[in-house]
């Protein structure tokens, strides 16, 4: 097959299509154990979860055991390990990504955390159907809310009507938009929006990366997280800079999280096998291996990068697989494993492993 745009390249294997589980990666070599595979360092989105904002940097990840870090910048509401992170961080988002995160902090500070803290397993993902639905409801509200912002090219608004386009823009439309304000934030998802939506600014050629990975039909955990995300739908509306706005749309934030469900991996701290969980991003070229309860191939997080190693030696044309479980996970029965892979990443696990017991 033809690699798929983004996929990883390597003497060391290739990439084959599976009866089951979908591509996977193969061994086209023998490979002795230790072996770097493979160093994903193309990160697209990442969020990092409020409650960690201070202890992990918001360039490098590096977390110094729960210790507040030094250099905080309040005004885009991260924390750097050093000043280098920092001006990375700085030159890496550009002058409309540091608009973009200083108006999503200015509206999360003051008001209460808002994500749920636990999604209940138990409760159904919407299906296609009602998905589409839950986003056609909001259509009018943003259409609204875009007209009101596109006035705002308009450096002299009179209090009266400003026309945009041949549209007046009415007291109709800023009520659209003072009435999103209002409804409550989820700032965890709105990161993972906007982290999304300024990858797509920044590297338009690169959206086939993201597109040609697995895709979930339906990526929302259940009605509330659905609701979530299309509330900060109309909050991005409301508050990003302009520039971002043909970027703020349903098609996009549900194409993130299309691919978000089926390939993130947990940033988790380095020790203490992983067990804080600070947050999760995207790396393409590592979203190729799939999982095996008793995996060939150990993966690390080095800084932004994902190391891949040999475990054990492997045979020429073995399929080389990562576990996606987390380090407690690891240990739990066949039938406790297989339940949470269907719950986190939807699907029946047929590893190996599994399949013999
Ligand atoms: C990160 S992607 C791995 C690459 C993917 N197979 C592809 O074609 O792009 C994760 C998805 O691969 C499939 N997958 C990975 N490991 C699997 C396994 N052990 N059993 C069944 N499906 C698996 C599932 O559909 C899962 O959501």
């Amino acid at each position: 097959m033809a690699v798929p745009p983004g996929a990883p390249v390597s003497p060391l294997f290739s990439i084959r299509e599976t009866p089951h589980a979908g591509r996977a990666v193969f061994a086209t070599t023998s490979i002795p154990e230790g072996t770097l595979l493979y160093r994903a360092d193309d990160l697209t989105l990442s969020v990092l979860l409020r409650e960690y904002r201070r202890e992990v940097c918001g360039q490098c990840f590096a977390y110094e055991y729960g210790r507040d870090l030094q250099i905080r910048d309040k005004i885009v509401g991260f924390a750097f390990c050093s000043p280098q992170c920092r001006d990375m961080w700085t030159e890496e988002h550009g002058p409309v990504g540091v608009q973009a995160w200083a108006a999503v902090e200015k509206l999360v500070k003051g008001r209460s955390k808002e994500d749920s803290e636990l999604v209940d397993s138990r409760l159904p993902r919407p299906t296609k159907k009602e998905i589409k639905a839950a986003w056609d409801t909001v259509a009018a509200q943003a259409g609204l809310i875009r007209m009101a912002r596109q006035g705002e090219r308009d450096a002299n608004v009179p209090s009266g009507a400003t026309s945009t386009e041949g549209v007046q823009v009415t007291k109709q439309h800023r009520k659209a938009l003072q009435k999103a304000l209002l409804q409550p934030i989820s700032p965890d998802i709105m990161s993972f929006c906007v982290s999304g939506i300024l990858w797509l600014y920044q590297k338009p050629g690169e959206k086939a990366r993201l597109l040609a990975l697995a895709s979930d039909e339906t990526p929302y955990h259940n009605n509330d997280d659905l609701q979530a995300f299309v509330r900060t739908y109309l909050h991005l509306l409301a508050v990003l800079p302009l520039p971002l706005m043909p970027l703020v749309t349903p098609e996009t934030l549900f194409t993130l999280s299309q691919r978000d469900s089926h390939n993130s991996f947990g940033i988790r701290s380095l020790e203490d096998d992983g067990s804080e969980f600070f947050g999760y991003g995207c790396w393409p070229a590592a979203s190729y291996f799939n999982h095996s309860c008793g995996p060939n191939v150990e993966k690390r997080r080095e800084g932004r990068i994902w190391e891949f190693r040999a475990g054990q030696a492997i045979d020429q044309g073995e399929e080389l697989n990562i576990t996606y479980l987390s380090g407690e996970e690891r240990k739990l029965s066949r039938g406790k494993r297989m339940l949470v892979l269907k719950k986190n990443w939807g699907f029946d696990c047929a590893c190996a492993r599994c399949e013999e017991t």
